[in-house]
């Protein structure tokens, strides 16, 4: 991952919030490992005003900082939130600190983590790479087809949705709108990926929502699993113009959700418990990932807001946006994975 811009402010422990007043907040006992996305951290920071990002602190999965627009919002967060259960994240009591802003020298590449080639070698069940799936121009087609329709813009990105339209605030879909049925630019696609090595030959057929995303060079996206109950087992993601990393984390032993651990009781569990697994590939423009079982269901993923990847001793430079197209099945029932500790399906929080 990307080290954070923003550290833990100087004097370390105790509580109150002391330090230089910043409109970046530290907040400790929240994040994806135990079980609070990203997304719901700026939803509910977002009620004290404009966030302008929320990332992660360090590689514990459960500390984050949130920049706001301004110093006052973060004042006021920083005294609604500070050492309270917060119902509406898990009701966990969240440690607020006002957060420095690093030198810009101290930003890591790729912070030491070796950047993989091949999705065999990160020995994640589940996980496929399939380099040149599409053709330089067959490339261009794409492309071309997305540009000369609207885009919708997102805080730092552009995305398109077909089949149905995937909701931010709630990570899922509305499934009874189906927005009709995915273009025709896409067929050839689907098609080949009826021949994926491995997979059962109708696992194309079944794919009805396609979302295309344009990132902007140097910005990644928060780790996130693709919320379980929105979409089945099968996320195929096409990568187009540029290149990027992509990280996955496992947090073993963490707070997942879990009732006795999720700060119900007001009680600040452990991050330090859980163990975190890293591993990352380098997705060149054309390869084809897919996230399946394990990969799919108990991995985040997350690719770092960099403009420089080292993979292999070689730095590259991601020199033009990304744009990436992402097939996935709406589903209709609950999930019913291996993996309850990562699934909405089967984890309640209360
Ligand atoms: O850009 C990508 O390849 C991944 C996109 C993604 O993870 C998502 O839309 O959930
Ligand atoms: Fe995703």
């Amino acid at each position: 991952m990307g080290l954070p811009r923003f550290g833990r402010p100087n004097g370390g422990g105790g509580g109150g919030g002391g330090g230089e007043s910043s409109p970046n907040l530290y907040v400790a006992n929240c994040g994806p490992a135990v079980g609070i996305s990203h997304d719901e951290i700026r939803s509910v920071f977002g009620g004290f005003g404009p966030v302008r990002g929320v990332h992660a602190a360090d590689d514990s999965g459960a500390r984050v900082v949130v920049c706001f627009d301004g110093e006052a919002s973060a004042r006021a967060a920083l005294e609604a939130l500070n050492g309270r259960p917060c119902p509406d994240l898990g009701g966990r009591s969240l440690h607020v600190r006002y957060s420095v802003e690093r030198p810009a020298c101290q930003a890591n590449v790729n912070d030491s983590l070796p950047v993989h080639t091949h999705a065999s070698e990160l020995e994640i069940p589940g996980l496929y790479l399939l380099h040149d799936f599409i053709s330089p121009g067959e490339e261009k087609e794409l492309l071309a087809a997305v540009d000369d329709r609207p885009w919708n813009s997102l805080a730092k990105r552009r995305v398109q949705h077909y089949g149905y339209e995937f909701r931010y605030d709630t990570r899922n879909v509305d499934a009874n709108r189906h927005l009709g049925e995915l273009p025709s630019f896409v067929s050839f696609i689907l098609e080949r990926i009826s021949s994926f090595p491995g997979l059962p030959c109708a696992s194309n057929s079944s794919l009805d929502q396609l979302t295309v995303n344009e990132y902007p060079v140097g910005v990644g996206l928060s780790p996130h699993i693709d919320t379980h109950s929105a979409f089945e087992d099968l996320i195929f993601s096409l990568s187009l113009a540029g290149p990027c990393i992509m990280e996955f984390r496992r947090y073993l032993g963490g707070a997942w959700l879990h009732k006795d651990v999720s700060g119900i009781d007001g009680n600040v569990d452990s991050p330090e418990n859980s163990k975190l697994l890293r591993k990352a590939i380098h997705l060149p423009p054309r390869s084809m990932l897919l996230l399946s079982a394990e990969a799919r269901y108990a991995w985040h993923h997350y690719i770092p807001h960099h403009k420089i990847d080292i993979v292999m001793d070689k730095v590259i430079k991601r020199s033009s946006r990304r744009v990436s197209f992402t097939f996935r099945k709406v589903r209709t029932g609950p999930c019913k994975c291996e993996f309850p500790l990562y699934c909405d399906s089967q984890s309640k929080r209360d």
